[in-house]
């Protein structure tokens, strides 16, 4: 399973969480986030890394040469949209970045705003389910309603997002069944700033789960 631990500003905290084994980490371009990392903060970290940890850059309606730029300088291999960029959006981002990975989040409100996700899958690699908060855009630390993602099982890979910490990702990961899960402010000491005992036993617990 993928795990990515997303909202990282501290190049050394990036080496610690990849050595604990996240296999993606995310690091926050939108300017109005607690989290955000500047273009040469996200080279420095990613520098700091093996070549097989995901390194995903996310953005909230930013245009495409933003985007484009900010990938390039800084060697991402992947982008994660979290505003409201629609699929034609995607698919032009596709043209542009032929070589990186898409995962479009959508914030879900309800069962019914789960119809749109079959709008995506054509023209992305990824989705990622996180929570809606009226004012926030993420990392908010609230959870979805995995009841209602029992029967989720879209035409291409998916994150579960939204609130999950070491203390529930075993109740989530029952209820549902994601290709990957997403953590951002349940194994924070502040934002930004990771907890690496909450990374940790966040692993403990995954490690426990694979083993039965
Ligand atoms: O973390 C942020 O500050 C942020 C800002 C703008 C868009 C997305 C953001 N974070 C994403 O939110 C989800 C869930 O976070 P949490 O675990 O509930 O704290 C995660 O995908 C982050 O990438």
């Amino acid at each position: 399973m993928r795990v990515k631990i997303c909202g990282i500003t501290q190049p050394q905290q990036s080496l610690a969480i990849a050595s604990l084994g996240a296999t993606a980490l995310g690091f926050i371009c939108v300017p109005t986030s607690p989290r955000y990392v500047t273009t040469s903060q996200i080279r420095a970290a990613v520098a700091e890394l093996p070549a097989n940890i995901d390194t995903i850059g996310v953005f909230a309606n930013a245009s495409i040469p933003e985007i484009s730029q900010i990938v390039v300088d800084s060697g991402l291999t992947g982008v994660q949209l979290h505003g409201d960029e629609l699929p034609d959006f995607c698919y032009q981002l596709r043209q542009a970045l032929p070589n990186v990975e898409i995962i479009r989040a959508l914030r879900v409100r309800s069962l019914e705003h789960l119809d749109t996700v079959a709008d995506y899958t054509n023209y992305v690699d990824t989705l990622l389910l996180d929570a809606y908060h009226p004012e926030q855009l993420g990392g908010t630390g609230k959870t979805l309603d995995w009841t209602m993602l029992e029967q989720f099982n879209p035409n291409c890979p998916w994150f579960l997002a939204g609130g999950l910490t070491a203390d529930n990702i075993i109740e989530a990961l029952s209820q549902v069944n994601p290709s990957g899960v997403d953590l951002s402010s349940g194994v924070e000491r502040a934002p930004g700033d990771k907890d690496l005992d909450k990374v940790a036993e966040l692993f403990e617990k995954l490690g426990s789960r694979e083993w039965g």
